[in-house]
């Protein structure tokens, strides 16, 4: 699912922001992206979404060779792919349900399937019950589970997860990574970039590290 082989990026100006980076990803997995600020996990997050290319080496993305791909063929890639971030980018001048809305009306779908979709993403993230409220009335937490909602309304196939709980408590972190492990028990592939080596340690997936741009592990967890 997401494949890199020998990657560098060196932004203009710049040193290299990943140095010589190989893993693999495999379709169905749920992995960590872990390392130090500054070590390279937004530039790994941004290869994938073909926010930034490579200087050297290829990425591999649902099949789709990243640094080849033509300007009119990224929105194609990014459709298969679900973004959280940290701060959760909703818009707080719309509803819950314009907020999960959106990807699908960028898509083009018609009122009534974008309706029962939406319904049923809130309904996974346990916010059914708030789809009229203003983001601006939820907790911080309820929030972030907006965000996710808004992530998996198209069905991605990879879902990115770059510092989802960093402003969250341990109790409420713990909360959205078992709504990443359900998805991903639904055959999503995820891979989620935090800081918070604590909350990797409670769980038993794959981490990959990041050291000054370089990927020191990328071990399978031992069963
Ligand atoms: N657009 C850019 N132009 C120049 N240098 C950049 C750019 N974006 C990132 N860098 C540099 O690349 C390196 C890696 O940055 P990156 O944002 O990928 O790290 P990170 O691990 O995500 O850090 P953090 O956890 O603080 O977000 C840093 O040295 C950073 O200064």
């Amino acid at each position: 699912m997401i494949q890199f082989e020998q990657v560098s990026k060196v932004y203009p100006g710049g040193r290299n922001a990943l140095d010589n980076v190989s893993f693999h990803v495999k379709p169905g997995e749920m992995a960590f992206l872990t390392g130090h600020s500054g070590a390279g996990k937004s530039t790994l997050l941004k290869l994938i979404t073909a926010i930034e290319r490579p200087t050297l080496g290829k990425v591999t993305i649902n099949g789709a060779d990243v640094g080849a791909l033509k300007r009119q063929q990224v929105p194609f890639l990014r459709r298969s792919i679900g973004i959280i971030f940290q701060d959760h980018n909703l818009l707080m001048d719309r509803s819950v349900y314009d907020n999960v809305a959106l990807p699908l009306l960028i898509e083009g779908f018609a009122e009534r399937e974008i309706g029962m979709r939406v319904e049923a993403a809130l309904d996974m993230v346990g916010l059914a019950d708030k789809i009229a409220y203003s983001p601006t009335q939820l907790s911080g937490g309820e929030q972030q589970r907006v965000g996710i909602a808004r992530a998996v309304v198209a069905r991605p196939a990879l879902l990115l997860a770059d510092e989802p709980t960093g402003n969250l408590d341990p109790k409420l972190s713990m909360e959205i990574l078992r709504l990443f492990e359900t998805f991903n028990s639904a055959g999503t592939t995820v891979l989620i970039a935090t800081h918070d080596l604590g909350l990797i340690a409670r769980m038993r997936y794959r981490t990959l590290t990041l050291k000054q741009g370089r990927m020191i592990s990328a071990d399978e967890v031992a069963a």
